[in-house]
C-alpha cells in the first residue's frame, strides 16, 4: 500500500468515527422527537382551544421530524479546519450535544459554514484546510481536502481530484440531485446573500442557475424565519421539469416548499392547448387593462333608476347612481366586494327620497287642511305639547316620524331592491368576465383598442364552442379574479422562479401578486426563451413591478455542457442573443456528430444511432430531442425503449449524458423563436451530442 493510500485508509477511519457519532446524534434526535410526538397525540384536550394548541404543538414537532428524517442521506459532507486548529463538519443540518462549545454539525446554511464554500487560496478566510467526505448508507467512503493556507500538504492531507468533478462526472439519473456539497464560491455567494429583495441570476445554460434558485430557497427557509412563516413557492416551467427537480429541496431537508407551475398556481386544470402565438397575445400587459376595463363597464354605467318600495316606486336620478357608483370605486375593493358599498348607497339614496317623499306628503296634509278648516296643524300640535310641558318636539321636524333605520333595514333585504342593485352592479365570476373578453368581438373591440383587428379576431373565440380553458387563460382567470374578488389568500413569503424568461407580462402579475414582500429568487437566460414570452430582458420583464430594484448576478462557468458541444452553438447563440458572452465550461467531451437521413429512414436511422451508443455506453441516460410534431413517429418507432422522448418544447432546464436532437431544422421551423428551441435542445448534454439532420427525400 502507498504512503497516499494508507493515510487516505487512516483518515476514512478516523472521519468514520466521528460520522459514526452524528449519525448517532442523529438517531438521538429522532427517538426524542417522535417521543415528544406520539405523547401530543395522546394528550387530552379540553375544548376547542387546547384542541388547537394540540394541532399546532404536532405539527411543530412533526415538522422536525421531517427535516430529521431527511437529512439521513449525505448528512455530513465537509470539514474546515481553522489554522487556529479549530474544526467544524458541515452537513444537512445542525447538531449539538449539551456539554459542547462547538456543534458536532453545523448547518450548510449557518454563518460559520460560509467558509467552506466561500474560502479561495487568495482569501483562505482563517482556513487551513477544506475537507469533502463522500458518505453512503452512514459509511465514509473517501475523503478530499484542499490546502488553503499555501501550506504543502503534509501526513493526514489527501489532495486528490476535486468533488466537483467527481460530481459533474456522474451518471445522470434524470432527477437532479442538490449540489451542497459541491457549491462553487459564485454560486454560493448568490445563495447566501442577503440581498431582501428580488434577486435574478442569469447565465448560458448549464451553469447552475437551477442549483442556485433551489438551494436559495432551503437558505431562504433557513435564514429568515419571516418569509419562512409565510412559505416560499418554487415556479418551474412545466411538470417535467419539476419532476427533474423534485428532489432536490427533499433531499436538503426542506419539504414545505410548494413546487408548481404558473398554469397549476391556480387550481385552473387547463384542458386545451392553443398556438403560441394566440397564447404571446394573451400574455400581453394590455389584457390587464382591457380586462379591468370590462369589469368597470359593469359598474352602473350610467342613468337613473326606478325601485319598487312596497307600494310606491322611489325614481332614482343619473347623479344618485353615479355618486353611489364613486362611492363604490373610491373604497378601491373588488368589485363583488364594493358592490356592497354600491348597494348601501343606492338605499340610503332611496331612503332620503322616500323620506323627502313623507315631508312632502305631511305638508300636503297640512295645506288642504289649512285650506279647509283654516287650521295651522304644526302651530296646534306645538301648542298642545308646550301646554304638557314639552319644548317644540316631533312638530318641528316633519318627518320625525320617518324610522330611516327601520326602512333601511328592510330595503337591505328586499328582492325588488336587489335586483335593481344587480341589473346595475351584477355580481361576476372570473370565469365570465375573461369569456366575455375572449367570445365577444364587440367587448374585444372596446375593452383593446391597442389591438390589430387581426390580433382581436385570432384572440377571440366562438361563444358557441365550449368553454375550456388553456395555459395562457389562466393568468387572465388570475387576474380577472382579482377584480372581481380582490387579491388571492395564498400569498408567500419568498418565490423562487426557474426559467424565468418564460413568463409573460400576464404571468409576471400572477407571481407578484402572490409576493406582497416582493422577495424573490428569478433565474433565467433570454438566449433560451420559448415563443411565449413578452420580454427579451430583464429590465422590460420587471420593469413595471419593480422599476431597477432588483440585484442582478451573471453566472459564467458551465458545469454541463462540453467545451465542444458548446463551441459548436457560439454561432448559434450570436445569432439568438448577439450581446451575450458565451459561458466557459469546465468540461471536455467527444466532438458532436452529425447525420442526416431521409424522412422514410429518420426513425430507423434514430434506432440505429440509439443502438450503438447504447451498446457502447450501456449505462449512460440517453434523451431524443425532435420536433413536437415529430414525437409520434419516433414513439411509434420504439425509440422510448432506448432513450427519453422529449419534445424540443419541454426540454428547458433538463439535462441527460447524451442527447440525440433529431431535425434541428424541423425544430427551428415548428414555432417563432424556433433557433432558441434548437440552442435548448442542443445544450442538453453532459457528454455527447449527435444531431440527425433530415434530408430532403430522394423518392
Ligand atoms: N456546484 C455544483 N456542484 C455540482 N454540480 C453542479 C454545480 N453547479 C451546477 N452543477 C450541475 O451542473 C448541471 C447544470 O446545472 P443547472 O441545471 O442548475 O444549470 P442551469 O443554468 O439551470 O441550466 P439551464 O439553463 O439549461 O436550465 C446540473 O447537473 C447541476 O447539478
Amino acid at each position: 500500500m502507498s504512503q497516499f493510500n494508507a493515510d487516505a485508509v487512516q483518515q476514512v477511519e478516523r472521519e468514520q468515527a466521528q460520522v459514526t457519532a452524528v449519525y448517532g446524534l442523529l438517531d438521538e434526535r429522532l427517538t426524542e422527537v417522535r417521543a415528544q410526538l406520539a405523547d401530543v397525540l395522546r394528550s387530552p384536550a379540553d375544548g376547542p382551544g387546547e384542541v388547537y394548541a394540540r394541532e399546532v404543538a404536532a405539527e411543530r414537532l412533526a415538522r422536525r421530524l421531517r427535516l430529521l428524517e431527511g437529512a439521513e442521506e449525505g448528512l455530513v459532507f465537509g470539514r474546515i479546519d481553522g489554522a487556529d486548529g479549530t474544526v467544524l463538519r458541515i452537513g444537512r443540518l445542525g447538531l449539538r450535544t449539551g456539554g459542547q462549545d462547538l456543534p458536532l454539525l453545523v448547518d450548510w446554511r449557518a454563518e460559520a459554514a460560509r467558509p467552506f464554500y466561500a474560502a479561495t487560496a487568495v482569501h483562505p478566510m482563517g482556513l487551513r484546510r477544506r475537507r469533502h467526505l463522500r458518505v453512503e448508507d452512514r459509511r465514509v467512503r473517501a475523503v478530499s481536502d484542499e490546502l488553503l493556507d499555501g501550506s504543502a500538504p503534509v501526513a493526514g492531507d489527501i489532495v486528490g481530484d476535486g468533488p466537483l468533478a467527481e460530481a459533474l462526472e456522474a451518471r445522470r439519473t434524470g432527477r437532479m440531485r442538490a449540489a451542497v456539497a459541491t457549491l462553487q464560491a459564485e454560486q454560493d455567494a448568490i445563495v447566501r446573500s442577503p440581498h431582501q429583495g428580488v434577486t435574478v441570476v442569469q447565465g448560458g445554460p448549464g451553469t447552475g442557475k437551477t442549483v442556485v434558485a433551489l438551494h436559495r430557497a432551503a437558505y431562504v427557509l433557513y435564514a429568515s424565519p419571516n418569509a419562512a412563516g409565510r412559505g416560499v413557492l418554487v415556479l418551474g416551467p412545466n411538470a417535467r421539469f419539476l419532476d427533474y427537480v423534485s428532489r432536490v429541496l427533499p433531499s436538503l431537508g426542506e419539504n414545505d416548499v410548494v413546487l408548481t407551475t404558473c398554469g397549476e398556481l391556480t387550481g385552473v386544470v387547463p384542458a386545451a392547448v392553443e398556438p403560441s402565438d394566440v397564447a404571446r397575445l394573451k400574455g400581453r400587459s394590455a389584457l390587464a387593462g382591457a380586462l379591468a376595463g370590462l369589469v368597470r363597464s359593469r359598474q352602473a354605467p350610467g342613468g337613473g333608476l326606478v325601485v319598487r318600495v312596497g307600494q310606491e316606486r322611489v325614481r332614482l336620478n343619473g347623479t344618485d347612481v353615479a355618486a353611489a357608483r364613486e362611492a363604490a370605486v373610491a373604497s378601491g375593493l373588488a368589485h363583488n366586494r364594493a358592490r356592497k358599498v354600491f348597494k348601501d348607497q343606492l338605499i340610503d339614496a332611496v331612503v332620503a327620497a322616500l323620506r323627502r317623499g313623507a315631508v312632502e306628503a305631511l305638508a300636503h296634509i297640512d295645506a288642504e287642511v289649512a285650506e279647509s278648516t283654516g287650521m295651522d296643524l304644526d302651530a296646534a300640535a306645538e301648542a298642545d305639547l308646550r301646554a304638557l310641558g314639552f319644548d317644540g318636539g316631533p312638530a318641528a321636524d316633519p318627518a320625525g316620524m320617518f324610522d330611516a333605520d327601520a326602512v333601511r333595514d328592510g330595503l337591505v333585504a328586499d328582492a325588488h331592491v336587489e335586483r335593481a342593485v344587480e341589473s346595475l352592479w351584477p355580481r361576476l365570476t372570473p370565469e365570465a368576465v375573461v369569456s366575455a373578453l375572449l367570445t365577444d368581438p364587440h367587448t374585444a373591440a372596446g375593452c383593446l383598442p391597442s389591438f390589430t383587428s387581426d390580433e382581436r379576431a385570432r384572440l377571440t373565440r366562438s361563444p358557441d364552442a365550449p368553454e375550456s380553458w388553456t395555459d395562457a387563460d389562466v393568468p387572465l382567470l388570475d387576474e380577472a379574479a382579482e377584480l372581481v374578488d380582490g387579491p388571492p389568500e395564498a400569498t408567500f413569503g419568498h418565490i423562487v422562479v426557474d426559467e424565468a424568461q418564460e413568463l409573460t407580462a400576464m404571468q409576471w402579475r400572477m407571481v407578484m401578486r402572490r409576493c406582497p414582500a416582493r422577495s424573490m429568487t428569478l433565474v433565467g437566460d433570454f438566449a433560451q426563451a420559448g415563443p411565449v414570452t413578452t420580454a427579451s430582458d430583464w429590465s422590460q420583464a420587471l420593469g413595471p413591478h419593480l422599476g431597477s430594484r432588483f440585484a442582478l448576478h451573471t453566472l459564467t462557468v458551465g458545469y454541463r455542457t462540453t467545451r465542444e458541444i458548446l463551441t459548436t452553438t457560439h454561432g448559434l447563440l450570436a445569432r439568438i442573443a448577439p450581446g451575450q458572452t458565451p459561458s466557459r465550461s469546465i468540461r471536455h467531451g467527444d466532438a458532436p456528430r452529425s447525420l442526416t437521413a431521409c424522412p422514410r429512414t429518420l426513425a430507423d436511422a434514430v434506432v440505429e444511432e440509439l443502438r450503438a451508443q447504447s451498446a457502447a455506453h450501456p449505462d449512460e441516460l440517453r434523451a431524443v430531442i425532435c420536433a413536437d410534431a415529430l414525437v409520434g413517429d419516433l414513439a411509434s418507432a420504439g425509440v422510448e425503449r432506448w432513450a427519453r422522448l422529449v419534445p424540443a418544447s419541454e426540454a428547458r432546464g433538463l439535462e441527460f449524458d447524451a442527447s440525440v436532437v433529431v431535425g434541428p431544422e424541423e425544430i427551428v421551423a415548428a414555432r417563432p423563436g424556433g433557433e432558441r428551441d434548437l440552442y435548448v435542445a442542443l445544450t442538453r448534454a453532459t457528454k455527447r451530442l449527435c444531431t440527425i439532420a433530415v434530408a430532403a427525400d430522394p423518392a
